[in-house]
This record gives C-alpha cells, sequence and structure tokens, in this order.
C-alpha cells in the first residue's frame, strides 16, 4: 500500500536532518525499520570507525553492496557527516549513524557482520606494534560492547597491530562466555591484494587472474606470501622472490613513508576489506567454495592463531586449510614469522588476561 501524502511528507522531513542519527525511541529509528523492512532482504553490517581513513570509502563499499539491508556507521567523532553523506546514494542498504560510546550499544544490536577500522594509523617510522598502546584498548572496548549486543555476529577486525588484537578480541569474547572462534577473523587481505597486484605486474599480467596465498599474520616477517602456490601455476628467479616476498612484506610502510604522516593505507584497505566483508557475506548466505586468507584461531601450526587459506560460510570460518608444500625458503620464512607471531599473540591475550 502506498503511504498517504502526510506520511510522505514527514518522511521527507525526517530526513532533512542533517545528521540522520538514530536516536533511541526517534521517528528517525521507525522510519529507517519501516524501509528496511520494505527493502530487500539483506544482512546488517555495522562499521566500527566509519568516520575514518579506512571508515569512510569502506562505508561507501558497502553502501553499494547489494547483499547489505542495513548499514550502522559507529564513531567517536564525525558519525553524523558520513551517515549523512552515504545515506543519500540511491543504493538498496538503509543506513543509520551512532556517535560516540552511549551509542555502541544501539550500533551493534542486531548485527550479522562488524567490521572494525576504530584506531590510530602508523607514521612513519612507528612499527604496527607500537599502535598497541592505543588501539589495545579500542578494540577492547568494541569487543565488549560485541559480546554483550551481538555476541553471534561476524567480526572482521582490521585494527593493528592485527596479530595482537585478534588475540585481544577473542580474550574479551572468552570472558563473556561468547567465544566462537569461528566468528572471529583478522583482516589480511591487503596482504593478498598486494602480492596479487605485486605478481602480476612481475608475470606482465592482469592481477584479476592471479591468486597469491599469503600466511602467517600482519606484520614485517609474519607475512608470509606463498610464492610457490601461485594460482596459476608460475616460476621465479631467486631475485624475484627475495624483491616480491619484500615488498609484500613492506607494503604498509611503503605507503606510510609515501603518506609522510597523513597515514597509512586507506583506499586499497577499504577495497580489501570490502572485498573480504563481501567474502563474509557470500558465506553467511550460503554460497559454496568461497576461500580467503584470515588470521584466525588454528591448529595449522603450534600457535593459537595463524592466517591460512579459510573456507567461508554460514557459521563463519568452515575450514581452515593446511600450508601445503613449502619450499625451502618459506619455510625459513616460516620459522621467522612464527617466532614473532609468538610475542604479539602472548601480548595481546596478557593485556586482557593480566
Ligand atoms: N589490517 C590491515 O590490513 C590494515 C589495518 N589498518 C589499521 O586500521 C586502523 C584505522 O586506520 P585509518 O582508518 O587509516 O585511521 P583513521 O585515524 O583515519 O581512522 C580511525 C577512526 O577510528 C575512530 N576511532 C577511534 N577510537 C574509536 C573508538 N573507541 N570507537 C570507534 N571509533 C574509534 C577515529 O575517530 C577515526 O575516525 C589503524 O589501526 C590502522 O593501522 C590500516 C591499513 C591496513
Ligand atoms: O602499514 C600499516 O600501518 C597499515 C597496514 O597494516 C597496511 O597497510 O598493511
Amino acid at each position: 500500500m502506498q503511504p498517504d501524502a502526510n506520511q510522505r511528507i514527514a518522511r521527507i522531513a525526517a530526513h532533512l536532518h542533517p545528521s540522520n542519527l538514530q536516536m533511541e525511541g526517534s521517528s528517525g529509528l521507525r522510519r529507517a525499520d519501516c524501509r528496511a523492512k520494505g527493502g530487500a532482504p539483506g544482512f546488517k553490517v555495522a562499521i566500527l570507525g566509519a568516520a575514518g581513513g579506512i571508515g569512510q570509502p569502506l562505508a561507501l563499499l558497502m553502501k553499494m553492496n547489494p547483499l547489505v539491508s542495513v548499514l550502522h556507521l559507529y564513531d567517536v567523532v564525525n558519525a553524523p557527516g558520513v551517515t549523512a553523506d552515504v545515506s543519500h546514494m540511491d543504493t538498496g542498504a538503509v543506513v543509520r549513524g551512532f556517535l560516540g560510546q552511549p551509542q555502541l550499544e544501539n550500533a551493534l544490536t542486531g548485527m550479522d557482520l562488524v567490521v572494525i577500522p576504530a584506531g590510530v594509523p602508523r607514521k612513519p617510522g612507528m612499527t604496527r606494534d607500537d599502535l598497541f598502546k592505543i588501539n589495545a584498548g579500542i578494540v577492547k572496548t568494541l569487543a565488549e560492547g560485541i559480546a554483550k549486543c551481538c555476541p553471534n555476529a561476524i567480526v572482521n577486525l582490521i585494527s593493528n597491530p592485527v596479530n595482537s588484537t585478534v588475540p585481544i578480541a577473542a580474550e574479551v569474547f572468552k570472558k563473556a562466555g561468547t567465544f566462537d572462534p569461528k566468528r572471529l577473523l583478522g583482516v589480511t587481505t591487503l596482504d593478498v591484494v598486494r602480492a596479487n597486484t605485486f605478481v602480476a605486474e612481475v608475470l606482465g599480467v592482469d592481477p584479476r587472474e592471479v591468486s597469491v596465498p599469503v600466511v602467517g599474520g600482519h606484520a614485517g616477517v609474519t607475512i608470509l606470501p606463498l610464492l610457490s602456490q601461485v594460482n596459476p601455476p608460475c616460476s621465479f628467479t631467486p631475485e624475484e622472490i627475495n624483491t616480491l616476498t619484500d615488498r609484500i612484506q613492506n607494503g604498509g610502510t611503503e605507503v606510510v613513508e609515501a603518506k609522510a604522516g597523513a597515514g597509512s593505507a586507506t583506499l586499497s584497505m577499504a577495497y580489501a576489506a570490502a572485498k573480504f566483508a563481501d567474502a563474509c557475506l557470500r558465506g553467511l548466505r550460503g554460497d559454496a567454495g568461497i576461500v580467503e586468507c584470515s588470521f584466525v584461531t588454528s591448529q595449522v601450526t603450534e600457535l593459537p592463531f595463524f592466517a591460512t587459506k579459510v573456507r567461508l560460510g554460514r557459521g563463519g570460518v568452515e575450514e581452515i586449510f593446511p600450508l601445503g608444500p613449502l619450499n625451502e625458503y618459506e619455510r625459513i620464512g616460516l620459522e621467522k614469522a612464527k617466532k614473532e607471531l609468538a610475542g604479539s599473540i602472548q601480548k595481546g591475550v596478557s593485556f586482557i588476561r593480566n
């Protein structure tokens, strides 16, 4: 049934509020729910840190994703502006903004997928671990909110240092009694995206035709590209292997230095995060054969967390693939990666336990 003229005018007037923020009990919330009901079926997705360098383009890309019916944009600053802006896109998802800690619970309630790019980025000269001091606390707070308000949501964790923030979130969920290892995924897609790009450059082919598994973690030597397992199969000279491995491991630093103090990768990261979130949503929908690399709870090595290829499905991580055959160069790289990863994981665990 068509809404009558008064209802239509009220709807348009409500939209004139610049923030389009959804306060509890406001007509805005009822309006958005009403549209959500009338709109296409899909998943409810929240972005925490949505006003940031990654968050904004990620919000844009998720608003374009036809699998998303409701998009919640949460940040401690500027959420109203980003929400008003993105909400004008003529795509299906209903967009709601949430500003500051008092609105975190509303932002999270009912979500199927929560993507977290909240936290400070690197400046030249810093390691990802230098971000631990600030980002560990941010991730802890957000994970506590998820445990309380949407314990069954899939979580895509982007905030650095991923090698420690994923263990932090896991410990928070364990403490709350909600931990499901299949639903907590550290986002390492940017390493794969870079590896595909750099390998394609060397091979002189379209990067969309290349698939490079990248395992381990998401910092320096813990980023381990398996160049012996590139698809389609190909071979490299020892010099190419050294150069490619080094560039993939230091891709983040390459961007941090080029931005010269203005932050780290945001656009390529938003692309990678949107790609990974889409894979998670397709898995949730029940699509078959969705395989991505991700830093997850794992028994592939003796470490409690490790990035490998995983198969995504209705429950999140449905299957974790083994490393496959490694050459001597990769075996040495694996030992270095594990050594550093062990410390970073322990640091995250201790942050919550001690
Ligand atoms: N996993 C990966 O491959 C990558 C991870 N990153 C990491 O992503 C994070 C974000 O990077 P950018 O977007 O460039 O930083 P940014 O500083 O541009 O944005 C971060 C956003 O988080 C928000 N924020 C801070 N505290 C918050 C809280 N308690 N709750 C909600 N939001 C909060 C800020 O207000 C800001 O809008 C950094 O830690 C960075 O190192 C960056 C690139 C790649
Ligand atoms: O390098 C950084 O700090 C941001 C990041 O994780 C990446 O670009 O891979």
